[in-house]
């Protein structure tokens, strides 16, 4: 007996006011897999990802998870944003801005203090706890973020071009922490991004739309043995033959 998958788009089709945004998106998605999403600016990405996360409820057919149809946003499926700056609360500290997540979740207060301090290790910001957002470099901001996410204990991650506002080193560094992350808990990964090594390179899969209106115009497997390197991974011959394959997709979309 073949799994349920653990996310689903089925025909979903999406119209905001009265245009036809995203038609007929059809792809499933196995528990614990990586999947990238990638397309021409405007394509649809960003409002796919709101479709899964279930802030948007699609016009005419579904997004399940685990066979259930998404019909709001729930805890276990966390949004990490690109804009980090406007996803933490200025106010509180890196702690506090965690312990919001435990709150609205429902933690009791007593077993939040030892959860924040194993997060904030998780994502490399041990002993910064008290910072304000405000006295973190972007790449800290980023990681409270997602520690924030994954204070949720979330069964899948949405990720909106994350790394999109950081300098290459940091991204890089962050692309392989999450590599980390996910590998540990399992939790299952949606990942928009507009960068296709970025994609290739994180992704178990790759989906890419095709705009006006966003359609799934290509989904290829990445056939890359993991951990991943950040220098042999990308020398390796069928990365540079899904980049080919990725770009010549994304510019035969514009034409
Ligand atoms: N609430 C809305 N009402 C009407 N149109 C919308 C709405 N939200 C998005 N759109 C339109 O849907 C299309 C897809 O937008 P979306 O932001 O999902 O694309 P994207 O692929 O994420 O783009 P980018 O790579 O530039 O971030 C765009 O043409 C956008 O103008």
């Amino acid at each position: 007996m073949t799994e349920a998958p653990k996310f689903a788009f089925a025909s979903a089709t999406l119209a905001l006011g009265g245009k036809t945004i995203l038609q007929n998106i059809t792809f499933d998605i196995a528990a614990g897999d990586f999947v990238c999403i990638i397309g021409a600016s405007g394509c649809g990405k960003t409002t796919a990802l709101r479709l899964a996360a279930g802030l948007y409820q699609p016009t005419t057919g579904e997004v399940r998870l685990d066979s259930h149809p998404m019909t709001a946003p729930r805890p276990d499926v966390a949004i990490v944003f690109q804009d980090y700056g406007k996803a933490l609360l200025p106010w509180r500290t890196a702690t506090g801005n965690i312990s919001l997540a435990m709150e609205a979740g429902g933690v009791p207060k007593a077993e939040r203090g030892d959860r924040i301090a194993e997060l904030l290790t998780l994502v490399g910001l041990s002993g910064q706890g008290e910072k304000y957002p405000g006295e973190m470099s972007g790449g800290m901001q980023q990681r409270l973020q997602i520690a924030r996410c994954l204070a949720q204990n979330p069964s899948v991650l949405l990720m909106d071009e994350p790394f999109g506002a950081l300098d290459a080193m940091t991204r890089q560094g962050l692309q392989d922490e999450v590599l980390e992350l996910v590998a540990r808990s399992g939790t299952t990964v949606i990942f928009v991004t507009h960068d296709l090594e970025e994609a290739i390179y994180l992704g178990d899969r790759v989906i890419g739309l095709l705009p006006h209106p966003g359609r799934v115009g290509i989904d290829v497997p990445v056939r890359l043995s993991r951990p991943r390197d950040q220098l042999t991974t990308r020398e390796d011959p069928e990365f540079l033959r899904l980049r080919r394959e990725l770009f010549d997709f994304i510019k035969g979309s514009e034409a």
